[in-house]
């Protein structure tokens, strides 16, 4: 195979300039991956030892296929390249190189899990609050201080970080660091950071050993260059330094890693470092659709802060760009998985040309759910299936022991989660007590005193009082007011409330989504048995062994996974999921222009996914906290250029009892007086104001008020609308109770929090109809 001739102009050249450095910043799908393989490809053709070439990419998923791309057209010599992730290369290094920096060969690798115990066992002996330092929080703080390359030693002499320790009470971080680092070693062992950290440290601390890589690595060849941090910077450079073979790839706009110390200057200063750096550039997409492109070209534009470059396609125009407006996120997963059933029917399509893109892990229960209804394969990219995750086992547990005392697994699992001083001394004793007795763990448990003494003996007492009274409301309340009641009295939810860290942040938003899901369940009306053992027999099949997802052998499944996660790759369908305001962007991005725009280069590289056809889809009602909450349209919506977007009328699973009416409701939506596009019809629905604009998106919430009345007559007030009270200002009507004239409503207020008011006597005045039912 000739690979030059499958190449433009420009990747062409970039592919033959083999000497000195290099740097492509493109847009996306603009081929940089591409030239990066046939570079390596190239090289090899040319006689260099695939031992010479180093070549990192971000994921190991994109390593793997990068080597295959590789070997299809060189063979089998690329087995012999060096090419991963920075993290699986350096460990490689490090473990020829290990004794240098006094560590031994076989070292062992920490991943986050054994880091944090050891964090938390750190804690424990320094007497220190595990509230206070919270041990993801410490972890983040330690690995963020690594990644910029700050030892324990400095950050302990640097006046500036203490006095940011101090401000937030947290003095002794430093000590907790420089402890953690000496256990690390003691121990044999590096945690993730050490792998980019003790290789800037051999290479600074051995210029032998730096001198051998600078030599051996003949060309360097780096993918998504934007997104690494100080340290892997460094490594890169230092390399790089002898031979100068060094080309990277990457799109400023595509940067996303801010976070975790990715820093763009990396970008902008490689043309400091390299002073004779040549520059290519790439302007065709060959990824996706004439539309896709230039609805991204149209999103970016809203950033002030980017390199400017021109993107365009040259392949069809291919659909718009659809957007599909549901009222819950239930049914927002239901018409996903329908969608990817009907399209993989009709056109004839497998399942892995479909990737479901999320901002945020707990999104992912919804779709997980309705592709599980309609037996949908599918993978979780970089991530557990909802159920799997640590936090959900870990409520579900605490579920399972209050509706079976005798579930042994669950008891174990949480009877020390979260922390209450019982130790594993004290539950051996219990397992052998239960074993030589022949009773259940449970039994035991109970009887605690009889065999153990002391604090940990009422600490197992009190956990029993609490489980039984757990078990007590299982009668008379329905599942969601057990299930959140256990989550707060438990200490679960407040352990991981404590945890500012982001994957705290994501552990307590997936508990938040399992409430929201129990919520939802308790208010089905095709249910009559609404009660918390109904629920763990209703999702046992979700929670079991069986993983539909993880099937050996079985690739052909939809891709499930976050934006962050989907960096490089492609799909020919691309559902972007929950593109509503704070969640996508996120409400914690809304703060700054910095944080807005790293969230917009998110929302780029999502839509840049897709091939032929990109989908976008939200909620106008969440669950949160059991509240039914109101969403908006993403303003990210609103920024695409409108002529590249196609409202959808709805779907088939969402609403199939309206399928009789689906050529009125077309010929409706049509009509040159409609501006409905997008929204789902209703027959109560007064009909909108004539609008000769078709195409853009009337913002979900943003309705026109039905009538500006005072609502004397209560019988307009309906759930989801927004009121305004003379005492307590503006709000949401979250619920709706009783029977007229005495019917109450729940309203949350933005101010005044959440009131039950009786409405005769409340004189709402209805602000906004935002009714879902619309
Ligand atoms: N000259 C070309 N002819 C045909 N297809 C091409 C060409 N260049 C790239 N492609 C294809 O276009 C798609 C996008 O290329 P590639 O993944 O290399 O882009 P990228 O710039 O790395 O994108 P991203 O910024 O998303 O990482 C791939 O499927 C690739 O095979
Ligand atoms: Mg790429």
């Amino acid at each position: 195979m000739n690979y030059l001739e499958l190449l433009n102009p420009s990747q062409r050249s970039a592919v033959e300039s083999t000497e000195g450095p290099m740097m492509i910043v493109a847009g996306a799908g603009s081929g940089k991956t591409r030239v990066i393989t046939y570079r390596i490809a190239h090289l090899l053709q040319k006689g260099v030892d695939a031992f010479r070439i180093l070549a990192l990419t971000f994921t190991n998923k994109a390593a793997k296929e990068m080597r295959e791309r590789v070997t299809s057209v060189t063979g089998d010599e690329a087995r012999n390249l060096w090419m991963g992730t920075f993290h699986s290369i350096f460990a490689r290094i490090l473990r020829s190189e290990a004794e240098l920096i006094g560590y031994p060969a076989n070292f062992t690798i920490y991943d986050t899990d054994d880091s944090k115990s050891l964090i938390k066992a750190i804690l424990k002996e320094l007497m220190l609050d595990d509230k206070l330092y919270n041990p993801n929080f410490v972890y983040s703080r330690i690995s963020s201080a690594k990644n910029n390359l700050i030892s324990a030693k400095e950050y302990m002499e640097s006046s500036q970080i203490q006095a940011d320790d101090i401000s937030s009470g947290r003095e002794r971080m430093g000590e907790i660091y420089q402890t953690y680092v000496k256990r690390c070693y003691k121990a044999g062992a590096m945690d993730f950071d050490d792998l980019l950290f003790k290789t800037n440290v051999l290479f600074r601390d051995h210029p032998e050993a730096l001198h051998k890589y600078q030599h051996k690595f003949r060309y360097i060849m780096v993918d998504e260059y934007q997104d690494t941090n100080f340290s892997q910077y460094l490594i890169v450079k230092r390399l790089a330094a002898v031979h100068q073979n060094i080309c990277v790839v990457g799109d400023d706009a595509q940067s996303i890693y801010a976070f975790r110390g990715a820093n763009i200057q990396n970008i902008l200063n490689f043309e400091k470092d390299y002073p004779d750096l040549k520059v290519f550039k790439l302007e065709q997409n060959y990824r996706s659709t004439k539309n896709i492109v230039n609805a991204a070209n149209s999103i970016i534009a809203n950033n002030r802060d980017q390199l400017e470059k021109v993107i365009f396609s040259e392949n069809e125009a291919g659909e718009k760009i659809k957007v599909i407006r549901t009222h819950s996120d239930n049914e927002e997963g239901k018409t996903v998985a329908a969608s990817i059933m009907a399209e993989q029917a009709s056109r004839g399509m497998n399942y892995n040309d479909f990737a479901i893109l999320y901002r945020t892990n707990a999104q992912s229960r919804a779709m997980e759910e309705a592709l599980r209804k309609l037996n949908i394969p599918y993978k979780i990219y970089g991530g557990l299936s909802f159920y799997q995750r640590k936090e959900i086992r870990d409520l579900i547990s605490y579920f399972r022991l209050t509706v079976n005392h005798n579930d042994e697994q669950a008891l174990k699992r949480i009877i020390n989660y979260p922390v209450r001083g019982i130790g594993k001394t004290s539950m051996d004793k219990l397992v052998l007590a239960a074993d030589e007795q022949d009773k259940s763990l449970w039994e035991v448990v109970e009887n605690s005193k009889q065999y153990i003494g002391g604090r940990s003996g009422e600490a197992i007492q009190n956990f029993a009082i609490m489980i039984k009274s757990f078990a007590a409301m299982l009668k008379n309340q329905h599942a969601y007011e057990v299930a959140h009641h256990i989550a707060s009295q438990s200490g679960l939810l407040k352990d991981l409330y404590n945890d500012k860290s982001i994957e705290g942040l994501s552990r307590y938003e997936n508990i938040q989504e399992l409430l929201n899901g129990i919520k939802e369940f308790s208010e089905r009306e095709d249910i009559e048995d609404k009660s918390l053992t109904q629920y763990l027999q209703d999702i046992a099949l979700l929670t079991g062994d069986d993983k539909v997802e993880e099937k050996e052998g079985d690739s052909d499944t939809v891709s499930l996974m976050t934006i962050h996660a989907a960096k490089g790759l492609e799909f020919p369908h691309v559902y972007v999921v929950g593109m509503e305001e704070n969640l996508f962007p996120s409400q914690l991005s809304l703060n700054s222009r910095t944080d807005l725009e790293e969230e917009r280069r998110l929302f780029y590289v999502a839509a840049t996914r897709a091939e032929k056809k990109l989908t976008l889809t939200y909620a106008t009602t969440r669950y949160r906290w059991g509240s039914l909450i109101h969403c908006e349209q993403s303003r990210f919506i609103d920024e695409v250029d409108p002529k590249y977007l196609e409202l959808d009328i709805g779907s088939p699973a969402a609403a199939p009892d309206n399928t009789f009416f689906d050529d009125e409701r077309k010929a409706w939506n049509n009509s040159p007086g409609s501006a409905g596009a997008g929204e789902r019809l209703s027959f109560s629905r007064p009909k909108p104001k004539a609008n000769n604009t078709p195409a853009k998106p009337v913002p979900a919430t943003k309705h026109v008020p039905t009538a500006n009345f005072t609502a004397d007559d209560p019988a307009a007030i309906r759930e989801g609308m927004e009121v305004e009270h003379e005492k307590f200002g503006f709000g949401t009507i979250v619920k709706l109770e009783g029977r007229l004239p005495d019917s109450k409503a729940t309203v949350l207020f933005k101010d005044a929090g959440q009131k039950q008011l009786l409405l005769k006597f409340a004189k709402l005045r209805i602000v906004k109809n935002n009714d879902p039912i619309l």
